[in-house]
């Protein structure tokens, strides 16, 4: 009996799909002034990554070389395994990239009507199709009684809504968003951010999108790349940066929290707020504790308001869906810290009302000082 022939493939042989986009070693300077530093950053087929960042620290720059409106001078950028563009080889313009763009300040063709705008790039398509699919997304994006209207009859954010329907309305492999949402009100954002969140998944295009707001990259991002100075300090889910942040940046740009600061002593860092763990820390070196304002848990006790022995209120404000409470909190060395805790929902104790203060370990990081 001949033996059976039996072929096994380890994962590991099996192609995995070349990423949607990736950017290697890129970087970037304008006069003297370098504003990339060496970014490598790739960008799987249907995942939404949103580049966060303070102003000028080179997310827009970084997007403009992906799209091909700034040539490369160093590093190199592919789609979907190919080399699109890198210094002394082909720079493939940005029309040949199958690449849709939308901007802040996107400008609509000021002769056409919405749905033109909108179909302009569907000319591969029979009309009828063309004029369906048009619809189709100035439907999702709330535009589609505006079809027969020319771009100066609509407000900024009308324009908006359009530009992007424009851009995705060809499917593009790769979608590059640059601060999309910026300019509508806060109400309008938050349905727009919603409605371009669902069409991007339902087309499965693979988008970058710059934001300077962490809540607009934690509600969009399934990964998020934070940089600073023209480098990526973090890339990860949102819950890896807001739950695992790598250093002190990290954690203040997703609001604010109490800075404390401490010798570490025994394997811990003593503070008003409890011993917090920093045996991966050298003994007898200075820490920085960050405690989010949401880890501060507190209790009311049943103690004389002027007993400033105890940790106790200092004054607290509602915020709406939270409550912002100011709190002295006193150690049990002694020890004294102004500190702010967030608590959801209407909770507004006394002035000078005793606490007990609880503290979630998992919302409090330390670093090295
Ligand atoms: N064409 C240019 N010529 C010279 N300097 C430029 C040019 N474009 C951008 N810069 C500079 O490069 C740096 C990065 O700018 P970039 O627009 O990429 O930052 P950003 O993170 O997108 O900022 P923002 O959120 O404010 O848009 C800034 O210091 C900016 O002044």
């Amino acid at each position: 009996m001949g033996e059976r022939m039996t072929a096994t493939v380890s994962l590991s042989e099996v192609a995995a799909p070349a990423s949607a986009l990736s950017l290697r070693d890129v970087q970037h300077t304008f006069a003297a002034n370098k504003v990339v530093k060496g970014i490598d950053l790739d960008i799987a087929q249907g995942e939404v990554v949103c580049l966060l960042g303070p102003s000028g620290c080179g997310k827009t720059t970084l997007l403009r070389i992906a799209a091909g409106l700034e040539v490369v001078q160093e590093g190199t950028v592919s789609l979907e395994g190919q080399a699109i563009a890198a210094p002394g080889k082909r720079h493939v313009p940005p029309e040949k990239r199958n690449v849709g763009l939308a901007f802040q300040d996107s400008a609509l063709f000021p002769h056409l009507s919405v749905l033109e705008n909108v179909t302009f790039g569907l000319k591969h398509l029979p009309s009828s199709q063309r004029r369906e699919r048009a619809l189709e997304l100035l439907t999702q994006l709330g535009m589609a009684d505006y079809a027969d209207t020319y771009p100066h009859m609509l407000s900024g954010g009308q324009q908006q809504r359009v530009a992007l329907a424009r851009a995705l309305a060809p499917t593009p492999k790769l979608m590059l968003l640059d601060e999309p949402f910026s300019s509508l009100d806060a109400r309008l954002r938050d349905r727009i951010r919603d409605d371009t969140l669902h069409v991007l998944k339902k087309l499965g295009s693979a988008t970058l999108l710059v934001t300077h707001d962490p809540e607009e990259a934690m509600f969009m991002a399934d990964r998020i790349a934070l940089m600073r100075d023209g480098k990526i300090v973090q890339t990860g889910t949102p819950r890896e940066l807001y739950c695992a942040p790598v250093d002190p940046f990290v954690v203040t740009f997703f609001g604010e929290v109490n800075e404390l600061e401490g010798m570490v002593e025994g394997g811990v860092v003593q503070t008003p707020v409890g011993d917090i763990d920093a045996s991966w820390l050298p003994e007898g070196s200075q820490a920085q504790v960050m405690i989010r304002p949401e880890a501060l848990r507190i209790k009311e006790r049943d103690l004389p308001a002027e007993t400033h022995s105890h940790s106790h209120v200092v004054m607290a404000k509602l915020l709406g869906r939270t409550s912002l409470i100011h709190l002295c909190a006193h150690g049990a060395d002694g020890q004294e810290a102004h500190l702010h805790a967030r608590v959801p929902g209407v909770f507004l104790p006394q002035e000078g009302q005793p606490i007990d203060i609880d503290l979630d370990h998992t919302q409090v990081f330390i670093f090295p000082r």
